[in-house]
Parts: structure tokens; sequence; C-alpha cells
């Protein structure tokens, strides 16, 4: 099995890694494993300690050997999210690769899944709803404008971190189309009840018009507490998101059903746009401004306060620190730099302890 990313031989941290030894040896050189905090059908996701920091994070481990015809939803997953850095998409760390593992550390959020979310308080009042709605299109504005559609957003794949904000996980389905988010998509993907009529009907398809779809089906789960379109089995569900037709509860208000209704066209030439839904009156509703979409954390744009602190951990100059961290090597020094960001972007003062 190939390396994804490095070929075996290539040092690891500057130390040469002994093939032979366990797989887990680099990842438990810096982190300390624990529990099983979630998995999906190729990889599990254990949350972890940065041994150096303290932090807690995830860590979401794949075997090569298992993957199969999964593997390219691995390299499509780093790529993407090495690309995207963002406020509310959970920040890759560092990337650990052995003979037949593969480690993603990433940001951890202790909230769990908005879908369990919505189940413990059975549906959402409209301005939480709203809330949770705006900070996910803050991060679909940002990816779409990035180039890429997500093509599996849901409930299970947004998580809360400890200050309640949103975070959008698994981008193994993300697509990056090479002529721009105009061109037609063909591959049939994501989870059915989230998934637009286009797609369903096996037609050609915009990934930013689906994403659109899925968020209409997201906001409706929100408001409701169940999905606008369901059923056990595939091809009646099929029926129905190709009927467009769904159920309006009473405690829906006009403004809710009207931009749900505009989400929900199941023509996605008549479905509303990203820039349209960023200015939409209910979106706006109680709150000063539109939607702030673009990132507070690019990579193009180094925190110095971070670059201070990690100079003085790793006895660099600030210069040379900043020369390092811009290599984006995703390895232990891009995990230390992320994790000193996320505290300060948080208002929380990251103090590395001095190194044995
Ligand atoms: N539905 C989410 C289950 C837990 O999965 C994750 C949790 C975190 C996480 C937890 N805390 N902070 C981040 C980060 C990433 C994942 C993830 O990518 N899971 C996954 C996706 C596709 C296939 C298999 C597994």
């Amino acid at each position: 099995m190939d390396f994804l990313l490095k070929a075996p031989e290539i040092a690891i941290n500057g130390l040469k890694q002994n093939m032979a030894s366990s797989e887990y040896d680099v990842i438990r050189s810096r982190y300390h494993l624990k529990e099983t905090i979630g998995s999906g059908g190729f990889a599990k996701v254990k949350l972890a300690t940065h041994l150096a920091s303290g932090e807690k994070v995830a860590v979401k481990i794949m075997d090569k050997r298992a993957l199969g015809d999964d593997l390219p939803r691995v390299k499509t997953e780093i790529t993407a999210m090495k690309e995207l850095v963002h406020q509310h998409i959970c920040t890759l760390y560092e990337v650990v690769e052995t003979k037949h593992k593969i480690f993603m550390v990433i940001e951890y959020c202790p909230g769990g899944e908005l879908f369990d979310y919505i189940v413990a308080k059975d549906r959402l009042k409209e301005s939480e709803a709203r809330k949770f709605f705006r900070q996910i299109l803050s991060a679909v504005a940002y990816i779409h404008h990035k180039g890429y559609a997500h093509r599996d957003l849901k409930p299970e794949n947004l998580l809360l971190d400890d200050d309640q904000n949103l975070k959008l996980i698994d981008f193994g389905l993300a697509a990056r189309p090479k002529g721009g988010m105009e061109q037609h998509l063909d591959t049939c993907c994501g989870s059915p009840a989230y998934a637009a009529p286009e797609l369903v009907s096996g037609k050609q398809y915009r990934g930013a018009e689906a994403d659109i779809w899925s968020m209409g089906v997201l906001l409706y789960a929100l408001l409701c507490g169940f999905l606008p379109f369901d059923d056990d089995h595939v091809a009646t569900l099929y029926k129905k998101i190709l009927k467009g037709e769904y159920e309006e509860p009473r405690w829906l208000s006009d403004g809710s059903c009207d931009l749900l209704k505009q989400m929900l066209q199941i023509n996605p030439k008549k479905r509303i746009s990203m820039e349209e839904l960023l200015i939409h009156p209910w979106v706006k509703k109680g709150h000063s401004g539109t939607v702030h979409w673009n990132s507070k954390c690019e990579k193009n744009n180094l925190n110095t306060e971070c670059i201070a602190e990690m100079a003085e951990y790793y006895g660099k100059t600030k210069d040379d620190m900043m020369t390092i961290v811009t290599q984006w090597h995703y390895d232990e020094i891009t995990a230390v730099y992320f994790l000193l960001l996320n505290n300060f972007v948080r208002g929380c003062r990251l103090k590395l302890p001095p190194r044995s």
C-alpha cells in the first residue's frame, strides 16, 4: 500500500521512523490517546491529549488495509482540510502516516454532534435555529468561495465546541471541480435524506446548489426536530424528494416557511443562491448584520503572538519560527501553532510549559 503523504523512508519529525516499530509510536510520542468518541465506516475517532500543551484533540484513525476504495476519500479530506481553515470548520492540526495507518489530529469539539443536541431538545426555538444556521451558512459560504462543495451536510457532521459554536467536519466527499463551482458534478454521494432531487435522479448537478438543498433539510430539522423527506425504503424516500412536498408544522413562522420554500426548490435553477441566503430577512432577523463568512484564521495571515510563544518554546528567532510554521508540514509544529491559535481566537492565552 503506497503512502498517501510521505514515502516510508522519509524521516518523520527529524527522526528516522523505524518502520518495524509500533504503528502508534509516533502518535503516542505526542498524544495520550483516550476513549473512542465516534466512528464511521472506515475510521474511528479517539479523544486525546496533546502532551506538550495539555490541550484536548480528536484523533481520526484509519487503517489503509481496511480503507479499500475509501482511500481516495481520505486524501480528499486531508487536502480539503489543509485548505479550509475557518472558525466554523474543525481545524486539521497534524497528519501522521505509517505503513498501515493514517492519523488525522483534529480540533476537539466537546459538545458532540448537532444531531444529538436537536434530539435532546426535540426541536429548537427559531432564534437558536437561526444562530446555528448563520454559523452553518458562514462555513458553507466560505468553502464555496474556496471552490469546494461539501456534499454531505447533515447534523451528524456539525459538532459543538465548548462555546456552543458549530464546527463542520467530514470532508471525505468534498469536491473541488477543476472548472470551478459552475462546473457540473456526476457522483451521487452523501446521505439520502439530505440529498438534492437533481442528485438522487442521477442528473449532473452543481455542488453549491446541492449543498443549499442540504442546508434547507438541515434548517427544517433544526426547526421541526424531524426530516422533511423520510422513509425506511430509500426508493420511496427518493420519490418524496423528487416530489418536494413536505409538512409545514403549525409552529413554523411565515418567515421560516418562506425561507424553507426557497431552499427546498426541486428545480436547482429556482433555488435560492448563497448570495441571496446571506442577506435573507429571516437570516438577518435579530442580528446586526449579514453573515460574516470570511475566515478569521487564514493560514496566509499568521498570528504573531502565537509565533512569538512558539519561538520562545522552541528556542528560535521569530523570523525562523515564522519560516518553519509557513512550511505547513502538518506535523508537530503545525499542531502547536493551531492549538495556540484556537485558544487565541477564543480569547484564552495558552502558555506552553518549559520544554523538558
Ligand atoms: N459524526 C461524527 C462522528 C465522529 O467523527 C468525527 C469527530 C470529530 C471530532 C470530535 N471532536 N472533535 C472533532 C472529527 C472528525 C470526525 C470524523 O471525521 N468522523 C468520520 C467521518 C467519516 C467517516 C468516519 C468517521
